[in-house]
C-alpha cells in the first residue's frame, strides 16, 4: 500500500530563494511525524506543496500515491489545518463547519459529531471573532476532520496554545494515530511535539537535516555528564588526554563531558584519586538538541 505522505526531492524556489532544497521523507499510516524547523526553514513551503496549494519546482509529493491535485476524493482522503485555519468572523463555529461540510457532501450529524469532539458544542452558537485562539485551533482541526480522512497535516496546530490545550491537543492527535490515521505535524518548537511524535523530520534552510524516531534522537543526543568539586581542573585534563569532549560550564566552574556517562567519568575520578563535590547526568532538553543541529533555538533561519 502506497505512505499516507511521500515527499521526494521536493525543491521549490521563490526567486533567488530556495525554501525547500531536495527534501524527501515519508509518514506511514498510524504515525505521528513532528515536522521541525526554526521559522522560515521551509515547513509551511512544504505542507502548502504537498497540498496542491503551490507547485513544486521539483520533485513529487504525494499523500496515498497520489499528489493532491488528482486526488478523487481529497476530503476523505487528507484534512489539513493551514494559518490556524480561515474562518469568517461573523460566522458561528456551528455554521463555519457546516458550509464546510455541504461543499463537500458532508451531513450536519457529522458536523454535531465534531463539535463534540473539539470540545466546540457549547460554544458552537458563538461567532468565530470572540473564540479563543485555543478554539480556533480546534474548530480548525474539526474542519479538517470532516470527511473523516485518514491523513491530517497540520501546520503549527499548538501555536499560542497554553499548557492546557498542548496537552489536549497531544491526546488527541494519539487518538487519531490509534485509529491508524497518519499525521503530520509542523512545528518550530519541539518541546511541543516532544510528547506527541513518534518520528521527527528536522529541517534547516530548506533542507532535511535529521530523521529518525524520537527516542532515537534523545538517545544519540544524551547530554552527558556535569562535574563540580576542586580538583575538575585536573579532571578535564585527564578526560581531554583520554579524548573526551569537555567544556565549562556556565561560569559555575563546574565541567560538562559531553560524550562519558556517569559511570565512565566516576571511573576516571577513583582511578586517579580526585576530590570532587557533584556529579550528574546532565538532561539535554529537545532545544538544546534543536539548538546543537540548527544553531537556532526558533529565531529566524
Ligand atoms: N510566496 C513566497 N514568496 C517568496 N518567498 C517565500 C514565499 N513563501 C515563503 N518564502 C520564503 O521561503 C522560506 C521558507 O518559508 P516557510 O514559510 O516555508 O518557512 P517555515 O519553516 O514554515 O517558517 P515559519 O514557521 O516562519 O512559517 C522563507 O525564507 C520565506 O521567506
Amino acid at each position: 500500500m502506497a505512505q499516507a505522505i511521500d515527499v521526494q526531492g521536493l525543491s521549490k524556489r521563490f526567486g533567488d530563494k530556495l525554501a525547500v532544497d531536495d527534501l524527501s521523507f515519508s509518514v506511514e499510516f498510524g504515525r505521528i511525524v513532528g515536522f521541525l524547523g526554526p521559522n522560515g526553514a521551509g515547513k509551511t513551503t512544504t505542507l502548502r506543496a504537498l497540498l496542491g496549494l503551490i507547485a513544486p519546482t521539483g520533485g513529487t509529493a504525494t499523500i496515498v500515491g497520489q499528489p493532491f491535485t488528482s486526488l478523487s476524493d481529497p476530503a476523505g482522503t487528507v484534512g489539513a489545518v493551514l494559518d490556524g485555519g480561515m474562518f469568517h468572523p461573523g460566522r458561528s463555529g456551528r455554521n463555519h463547519l457546516r458550509t464546510l461540510a455541504r461543499a463537500s457532501g458532508v451531513s450536519d450529524a457529522r458536523v454535531e459529531e465534531l463539535l463534540e469532539l473539539v470540545q466546540l458544542k457549547q460554544d458552537g452558537r458563538r461567532r468565530t471573532k470572540g473564540y479563543s485562539l485555543g478554539m480556533r485551533q480546534r474548530l480548525g482541526l474539526a474542519a479538517a476532520l470532516l470527511g473523516d480522512p485518514r491523513v491530517l497535516v497540520l501546520d503549527e496546530p499548538a501555536n499560542g496554545l497554553d499548557p492546557q490545550g498542548i496537552r489536549w491537543l497531544r491526546d488527541f492527535l494519539r487518538a487519531l494515530a490509534a485509529e491508524g490515521r497518519a499525521v503530520l505535524v509542523s512545528s518550530h518548537v519541539l518541546a511541543e511535539v516532544a510528547q506527541t511524535a513518534d518520528d521527527v523530520v528536522v529541517i534547516h534552510r530548506g533542507r532535511s537535516i535529521l530523521q529518525s524516531s524520537l527516542p532515537e534522537l534523545l538517545a544519540q543526543h544524551a547530554g552527558g555528564t556535569r562535574v563540580a568539586g576542586p580538583d575538575v581542573g585536573r579532571l578535564a585534563e585527564l578526560l581531554r588526554a583520554d579524548g573526551a569532549a569537555v567544556r565549562a560550564a556556565d561560569g559555575d566552574g563546574s565541567i560538562v563531558v559531553s560524550d562519558r556517562d556517569g559511570v565512565q567519568v566516576g571511573r576516571m575520578i577513583a582511578a586517579n584519586a580526585i576530590v570532587i563535590s557533584e556529579l550528574a547526568p546532565v538532561a539535554q532538553s529537545l532545544e538544546d538538541v534543536f539548538f546543537e543541529l540548527t544553531g537556532t533555538q526558533g529565531g529566524p533561519a
